[in-house]
């Protein structure tokens, strides 16, 4: 998998950043020392911000499920499971002292900082006609939202990575100024930037968008290495001026997801899945494209694993279990795929083009993507996931 310098782009550090400087050479350090991990980590951490909520599914007019959410929890489930050895994670994230998951894996092991505030929640409301892959499939309202996450609640230290998560406006713009000063390379979800929420009157506040270029946001482009925006966002970020300045990656529901860089784009196929709830898809998605960049593969290659942890989330209600037969089986496929000792993360430049192994990786994975769909079929639909209650209707939500 030779890097390729026609798609290769440096990091997005300030050069004048004396932070920056001194992060690149802890980080090169740690990564060249090596030995650790299958992709040769030895101790990379990475920075998740963004909080944890409630998140209520309702179809109908009546409640269906009751679930633990927030992107942090999603991501934060999908780069424990599937980073190499020698990788780990600190998240910031903030809830109320009604959160109602603080024993669910993700918080157990990634605790939050409990405030005054009641925890960020939000209701999503399923049409019964989302027949198009591109179609919204729910209204959402946020219906309380806990503190903002304040740069000043951030680790003092540095990380080889950062992903701003944030579902209600909790990511500060100085929050992901700090976090790009922190982080070797930060990756960023559209949703935590571009989301507005109209008068919280009694029932919440309507989710809706606002253009990315009209919010505080857009001048710290230049110093994202990637921002991941669903089809319904992708036009609020204004993909072909967003591509100038970093890597975009457009998600697809069904049909994968589409990468576009400053010179290049490219298409990934998606992974078979038997969808019971789309929630979590595209935070899924996020991660299991940075563990992808985590085990040393180029954008195209990551986001195959993005594509198949965003398959796997979409087959479960709230916060997927892995089986852990599929996750052995995809770091057997990783660790056979990826000869090279380094990762993406802790090099110079990221590469986008697809790899020669690129084929290959993906007809690999599609078989785990199968281990995933007879899980589905052996498990009754309720899943030890922290649901509140269980959930009997989970195949009437829109598949
Ligand atoms: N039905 C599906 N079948 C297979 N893969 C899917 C399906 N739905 C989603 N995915 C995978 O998950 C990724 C993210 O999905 P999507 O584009 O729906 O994100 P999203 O709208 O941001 O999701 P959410 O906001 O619910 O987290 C897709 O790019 C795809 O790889
Ligand atoms: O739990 C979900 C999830 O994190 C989604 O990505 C986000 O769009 C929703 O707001 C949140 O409730």
């Amino acid at each position: 998998m030779a890097p390729s310098p026609a798609a290769a782009m440096p990091l997005a550090a300030e050069p004048d950043d004396p932070e920056v400087e001194v992060e690149v050479v802890v980080v090169e350090e740690r990564g060249v020392k090596g030995g650790g991990g299958v992709a040769g980590l030895d101790e990379v951490e990475g920075l998740v911000v963004g909080s944890y909520c409630h998140d209520v599914l309702l179809r109908g007019g009546r409640a269906v499920g009751e679930t633990l959410g927030g992107a942090a929890a999603f991501v934060s489930n999908v780069l424990d499971a599937a980073s190499p050895a020698g990788a780990s994670l600190a998240v910031v994230s903030k809830v109320g002292h009604d959160f109602a998951y603080a024993t669910a894996a993700a918080p157990a092991r990634h605790p939050p900082v409990l405030c005054a505030s009641p925890t960020t929640s939000f209701h999503a409301r399923f049409s019964d006609d989302a027949a198009s892959a591109h179609a919204p499939d729910r209204q959402l309202r946020r219906v309380h939202a806990c503190d903002p996450i304040y740069p000043a609640d951030l680790p003092d230290r540095r990380f080889a990575y950062g992903l701003a998560v944030g579902v209600a406006g909790e990511v500060l713009p100085e929050t992901l100024e700090r976090m790009i000063r922190l982080c070797r390379a930060v990756l960023v979800d559209a949703q935590a930037l571009i989301r507005a929420f109209d008068g919280e009157a009694k029932g919440g506040g309507a989710v809706r968008h606002v253009a990315l270029e009209a919010t505080p946001y857009a001048r710290l482009l230049p110093r994202v290495a990637f921002l991941k925006a669903s089809s319904e966002e992708a036009p609020y970020v204004g993909v072909e001026t967003a591509r100038r300045r970093c890597c975009v990656i457009v998600t697809e529901g069904r049909d994968g997801c589409r990468l576009y860089w400053d010179g290049g784009e490219a298409r990934v196929a998606p992974f078979p899945a038997v969808q019971v709830d789309p929630t979590g898809a595209g935070d899924s998605f996020l991660a299991g494209f940075a563990s992808g960049l985590l085990w040393g593969l180029s954008a195209t290659d990551a986001a195959l694993l993005g594509n198949f942890f965003g398959a796997a989330a979409v087959s479960q209600v709230g916060v997927p279990t892995f089986d852990p037969k599929m996750l052995q089986a995809v770091k057997q496929i990783l660790e056979k795929a990826v000869k090279r000792p380094c990762t993406h993360i802790n090099g110079n430049t990221f590469t986008f083009q697809r790899s020669n192994i690129h084929d290959e990786l993906h007809k690999s994975l599609q078989e785990a993507a199968m281990l995933v769909c007879e899980q589905k079929q052996a498990n009754s639909p309720a899943t030890d996931n922290g649901d509140i209650c269980s959930i009997n209707e989970l195949t009437s939500l829109p598949s």
